[in-house]
């Protein structure tokens, strides 16, 4: 039997040999998203990911191990669309638009695809709160929500690689524009008021459109708002027909063509 020492060696050994093949495939991140910038392909590519799992899978064959390694190659995998986001967005990427847009559906897939954090500013507010939203405008009233919801806007001051899924009405007050506007890009959501109707119909959790629920009152709050939504935003990605996922591809595509704009 060998000396435990010895062994323990060998394990010091494989572990510098794995950093280096980790620092290695980190900076292959960098390349790739060079090239596909200069090749306009698209950053996500989850047949890509699919693939190289079914090659790790193939290479372990029969080892003992198999659901181990495969949880340390996730993971790898995690980071490495970390260390890519890290290259690609060095600000927080800000959602905006009226209710049923899709911001917190879309939001959610973003942190996914990206493996970046995410806040959706409503849910942080029914957490502080303790109470659904709807129950905050009853009890307290709309300006008291606003209050709350400024409040929480603020509390992201030191959020970094953050997906933020705003409020339907955070653009009503122009300081919740300007803090964000500190460390995000703000991304406007647009869809038209009959697919905005077909999406919330259902929903009684939007106090605002509560016995308004037609597309002749959201019409008309979406176009009372229209300016605002606009001036706020950085880029605008209209949803009308298409599913979340090609709906953040474009929105990534479109952040990439703005940064290499300025
Ligand atoms: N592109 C889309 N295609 C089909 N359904 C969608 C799409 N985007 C969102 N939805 C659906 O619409 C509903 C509302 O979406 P979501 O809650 O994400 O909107 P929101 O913009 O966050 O609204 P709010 O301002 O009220 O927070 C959800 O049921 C969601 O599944
Ligand atoms: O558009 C709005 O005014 C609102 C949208 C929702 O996200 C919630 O923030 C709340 O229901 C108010
Ligand atoms: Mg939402």
């Amino acid at each position: 039997m060998r000396e435990l020492k010895e062994i323990r060696n060998d394990l010091n050994q494989y572990d510098l040999q794995i950093l280096e093949l980790l620092m290695k495939r980190f900076s292959c991140i960098g390349e790739i998203i060079e090239y596909k910038k200069a090749f306009g392909l698209p950053i996500l590519q989850p047949e890509q990911e699919d693939a190289q799992q079914e090659t790790l899978i193939r290479a372990m064959g029969k080892h003992g191990c198999k659901e181990e390694l495969l949880g340390i190659f996730r993971q790898i995998m995690e980071e490495s669309k970390r260390v890519q986001s890290r290259n690609l967005f060095h600000y927080n990427i800000a959602l905006i638009g009226f209710m049923g847009s899709g911001k917190s559906t879309v939001s959610k897939c973003l942190k996914d695809m990206l493996a970046m954090n995410e806040v959706d500013v409503d849910t942080r507010i029914v957490e502080d709160q303790k109470m659904p939203i709807k129950d905050i405008f009853a009890e307290y009233g709309e300006e008291y929500f606003r209050n709350c919801e400024s409040s929480a806007i603020i509390s992201l001051k030191d959020c970094r690689q953050t997906i933020i899924s705003c409020g339907g009405g955070a653009v009503i007050r122009e300081e919740n524009v300007k803090n964000l506007k500190k460390n995000s890009r703000i991304v406007l959501l647009t869809a038209s008021p009959e697919t905005i109707l077909e999406r919330v119909k259902d929903s009684d959790e939007r106090p605002i459109l509560n016995g308004n629920m037609n597309v002749e009152y959201i019409k008309g709050l979406m176009e009372r708002r229209a300016g605002l939504y606009k001036s706020a935003a950085d880029i605008i990605i209209e949803t009308d027909g298409k599913n979340i996922v090609d709906i953040c591809e474009e929105l990534i595509q479109s952040l990439m063509k703005l940064e290499s704009a300025v």
